[in-house]
Parts: C-alpha cells; sequence; structure tokens
C-alpha cells in the first residue's frame, strides 16, 4: 500500500479520519485553520512523512443546489478564491495578477473515482462566506465549484512543490448564504467523510 498523509483542519476531522485509518495505514496531521497555515503545516508533514499522496481532507459549505448537507465532494481542483485583486473590472486572480496559479487540479482524484461523491472543483476563501451576495459572486465567478472550506488550496501548494500528488474530500456541513440563517450538521458531515475515506481504503488496499 502507498504511504498515505491525511491532513485536516481540526481535531474533530482529524478523529473522522482515524476512525477509518490505523497508525499503521496513514499519517493523520492537523494542518490547522486557514490557507497559510495549512500550507506550512502541510509542508512541513510532508517533509517528515516523505508519503506518495496527500489528502487534505474535512468539511465545507456547498453552494446552495450544487450539493446537500452529507454530501461528499472530492476536489477535481483546488482553487485560491479569494487571493488576488479588487478591480472595477472585478476580481483578479493569481493567474490574472501573473503571480501564478490559483487553480491546483488534482490527478489523484481520479483514484477516487466511482464513489458516493460530487466531482466537482472546491475553493479555499480566507474569509467564509456569510452573506447572500458574497455566496452569488463566488457562484457566478466560478460556476463548476461545489463549495468552498479554508485549507485545501494551501495544502495543493505544498504538495505541489514537493512534487506529491495531491487531492481534497470535503463532506458538506452547511449550505453556503446568510450566516445567521445556516444549519450545520457537523456530525453528519464527518460520518459521511469517513464513509467514503472507508470506501476508497477498500479500494486501493
Ligand atoms: O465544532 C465542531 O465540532 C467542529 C468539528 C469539525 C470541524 C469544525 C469546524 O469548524 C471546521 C472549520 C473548517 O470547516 C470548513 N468549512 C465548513 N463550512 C465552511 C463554509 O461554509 N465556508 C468555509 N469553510 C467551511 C473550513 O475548512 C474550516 O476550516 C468544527
Amino acid at each position: 500500500m502507498k504511504s498515505i498523509l491525511i491532513v485536516t483542519a481540526v481535531e474533530k476531522e482529524r478523529e473522522a479520519v482515524r476512525r477509518v485509518f490505523a497508525e499503521s495505514e496513514a499519517a493523520v496531521e492537523l494542518c490547522g485553520f486557514g490557507p497559510a497555515e495549512s500550507a506550512a503545516r502541510t509542508m512541513k508533514a510532508a517533509l517528515t512523512h516523505k508519503p506518495d499522496v496527500i489528502i487534505n481532507a474535512g468539511i465545507a459549505g456547498a453552494f446552495p443546489g450544487r450539493a446537500v448537507i452529507g454530501d461528499v465532494i472530492v476536489g477535481t481542483h483546488s482553487i485560491f478564491a479569494d487571493l488576488g485583486a479588487e478591480s472595477e473590472a472585478g476580481f483578479l486572480s493569481t493567474d490574472e495578477l501573473g503571480f501564478g496559479t490559483s487553480a491546483f487540479s488534482s490527478e489523484a482524484a481520479a483514484q477516487f473515482a466511482e464513489l458516493q461523491a460530487h466531482y466537482l472543483p472546491i475553493l479555499t476563501v480566507s474569509t467564509a462566506a456569510g452573506t447572500e451576495s458574497r455566496v452569488s459572486e463566488l457562484m457566478v465567478r466560478y460556476p463548476e465549484a461545489g463549495g468552498e472550506a479554508m485549507e485545501g488550496a494551501g495544502a495543493a501548494h505544498a504538495a505541489l512543490i514537493c512534487g506529491i500528488p495531491f487531492v481534497e474530500i470535503r463532506a458538506v456541513s452547511n449550505i453556503t448564504g446568510p450566516r445567521s440563517l445556516q444549519k450545520w450538521d457537523i456530525e453528519q458531515a464527518l460520518k459521511q467523510l469517513s464513509l467514503v475515506l472507508q470506501q476508497w481504503k477498500e479500494r486501493v488496499e
């Protein structure tokens, strides 16, 4: 079996992964909250464990109509969605500014094909969407994206620099929208995350 590193933002997500992978089967490390900490901690963990593949697993907010609570999204791309510049003509991404890529495509996502999941780009934001206008803006700018989380593209960038295949897997805990109206079901999301990781494990064993 390949050597696997799985990074999660918080302890409860790590526990959901540990319910599937024993210590002998995968290294499971915290990458912390948000893209900066995630990039730094994923890099450190990659240098320590020298894995064959890095997975960022956790929960996410889905865009309305694109997934529902409990669905799992395998990231075809992990995209920095708010790293760039505003302009009169709208948001300018890293690519448009000439500072490198904002979208990390995942060849490793194919390993998760035919699992009970959506295969869609996942956005990485530094500020979680909490208004209708912000959600609309992101949905228009990224018509294919299933939802948003806060660590994937940071971890993906670290993996790319190390030359290690990467994939982001997120279970939907909430639907993005006005913050005071959002309902979260973290337990359901974590249960589904474990289930899909278990299905994947059985296939690669
Ligand atoms: O309080 C808990 O029990 C708990 C258990 C597991 C995870 C959490 C988190 O708060 C994790 C935050 C983490 O989740 C991602 N996330 C989830 N929904 C969204 C969203 O709508 N917009 C952006 N990010 C979201 C994100 O990656 C955070 O790091 C709590």
